[in-house]
Parts: structure tokens; sequence; C-alpha cells
């Protein structure tokens, strides 16, 4: 039987604002069988493909994509909030589903010959993922696949991601 990862997600309403349900991962880290299962099938997912680099996005997205790149011995690109990268930078500022943010990337670890995987925890309105996606691309890489344990696709992402594939886990429809 396959494992019941919306049974190791905490959900919680109203988090962090009026109207949001949080779906929080923390409960999956915590529970190593739920951590093991989103780090294996992504293992056998990308294992065979022609991707060469991982970009992971801050904070969350990290740790679902640091044991992927590793166990691929695959180069893995941190995507980060403003101001946290010492070296020369390319950023963007976007929206999310509950305010803005800006993420950088280091200009000197990207470009052409790179086909990246984007990792994140969770796919919301996908402001995130698009704006990781041109910060790459400006750099000169490609993006050919994004992967989430979660998504929330009646915040339509794939509106805002269409042109590159979005791989989950499991998916919920409504708040
Ligand atoms: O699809 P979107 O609407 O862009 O939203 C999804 C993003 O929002 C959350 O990150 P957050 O900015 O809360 O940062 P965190 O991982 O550091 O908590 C989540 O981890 C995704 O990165
Ligand atoms: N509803 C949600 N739950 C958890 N993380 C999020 N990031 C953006 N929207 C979110």
């Amino acid at each position: 039987m396959a494992f019941d990862l919306d049974a190791a997600i905490r959900k919680i309403p109203d988090f962090p604002k009026p109207g949001i349900l949080f779906y929080d991962i923390t409960s999956i880290l915590a529970n190593p069988e739920a951590f093991s299962y989103c780090i294996n099938s992504m293992v056998e997912t990308y294992k065979d493909t022609d991707i060469n680099a991982i970009a992971a996005i801050e904070s969350r997205g990290f740790i679902f994509a640091a044991p992927l790149a590793e166990r691929l011995s695959l180069p893995l690109i941190l995507v980060r909030k403003k101001g946290k990268l010492p070296g020369e930078t390319l950023s963007k500022t976007f929206d999310l589903e509950y305010g803005q943010d800006t993420i950088e990337i280091h200009k000197a670890d990207v470009g052409p010959g790179q086909t990246f995987l984007i990792v994140d925890d969770l796919v919301a309105t996908g402001g995130t993922l698009r704006a990781a996606i041109d910060l790459l691309t400006e750099a000169g890489a490609s993006v050919k696949e994004i992967f989430a344990p979660i998504g929330l696709p009646f915040l339509n992402y794939s509106e805002k991601l269409g042109d590159v594939p979005v791989r989950t886990l499991i998916e919920y429809d409504s708040e």
C-alpha cells in the first residue's frame, strides 16, 4: 500500500494570517518514515534523468533538496532570501500567497550547460518558483522540472509555471 503522506502533514488553520490553511512539513521531518518516503520518491524519480544540478528554495526547500543532491551526487545551488549570499548576486522580487519577497542566487555558481531541477517544500501561487526559474534562466541555465512534496493547485500555480512541469507527492484541492 502507498505511504499515507496526508496523515503525516499537520494542518494549521489561520496561520500565518486568517484564512490561510498552513500545511506544516515539520510533522514530516519529525516522522522518519514520512521523510524517507519523500526523499526516496525523489531519488527514484530523478536518478536516471538528465538534470545535472539542483536548486533549493530557502528555507524549507533546503531540507528536501540537500539529501537529494547528495544521493544523486549533483551540485546544490541555494536560492536565498535577500541579503544572505555574500558574493555577487542576481535577484528578483515577487508576490507570495501572503506578502512579497526577494530571492537571490550567486551569479558565479550558475550558467550555461546546467539543467536544473528546482526543489521546494510546497507550491502555492507559484510566485517563488517563477522568480527562481527567471533567475536561473537569466543566468544562462535551463530549468527542466520543479519538485515539491506538496502542491496547492487551486491557487493556480500552473498559470505561472505552465512552461515548466511541476511534480508533487500530494495535492490539496481547497482550503
Ligand atoms: O508558491 P508560493 O506562493 O510562492 O509559496 C510557496 C513558498 O512559500 C513558502 O516559503 P516561505 O516564503 O514562507 O519561506 P520559508 O520556507 O522560509 O518558511 C514555501 O516554503 C514556498 O517556498
Ligand atoms: N498554505 C501554505 N502552507 C504552508 N506553506 C505555505 N507557503 C505558502 N502557502 C503555504
